[in-house]
C-alpha cells in the first residue's frame, strides 16, 4: 500500500497537518502584522534622526538588541544565531528606510 493511499492513519495525519497549518498561517499573520507596527515606529525614528542630523545607524544599540534577542532566544529554545540573523536583516532593512528619508525621499 503506497502511502497517498486512505487509511485511518493516514486521514488522521491529514486532518492533524491541517491543524497545525491553520496556526501556522495565524503566527505568519500576527508576524506581518507585528513587523507593520514596527516599521511604522522606525518611519517615525527615520524622521526624528534627519531632523535632528543623527546617523541612520546606531551600532551601540544594536549591540544591545542583538545581545537581549540571543538572551530572549535561548530562553525560548530558539537557535540565538538565527534570532540574530532575523534582527540583521530588519534593522538592514531600516537603515536602508533612514537613508532614503535623510537623503528627502518619501
Ligand atoms: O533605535 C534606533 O536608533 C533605530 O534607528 C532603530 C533600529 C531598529 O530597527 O531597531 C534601526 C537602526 C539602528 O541602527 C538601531 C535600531
Amino acid at each position: 500500500m503506497s502511502a497517498d493511499e486512505s487509511t485511518p492513519v493516514h486521514d488522521d495525519a491529514v486532518a492533524e497537518l491541517a491543524s497545525i497549518r491553520q496556526s501556522i498561517d495565524n503566527i505568519d499573520a500576527a508576524v506581518i502584522h507585528m513587523l507593520a507596527e514596527r516599521f511604522k515606529y522606525t518611519q517615525r525614528v527615520g524622521y526624528l534622526k534627519a531632523g535632528a542630523g543623527m546617523p541612520a545607524a546606531d551600532p551601540g544599540r544594536e549591540q544591545v538588541q542583538v545581545a537581549r534577542l540571543r538572551q530572549l532566544a535561548a530562553e525560548s529554545h530558539l537557535d540565538p544565531a538565527f534570532a540574530e540573523k532575523f534582527l540583521n536583516f530588519i534593522v538592514a532593512e531600516v537603515i536602508h528606510h533612514h537613508e532614503r528619508i535623510a537623503g528627502g525621499e518619501r
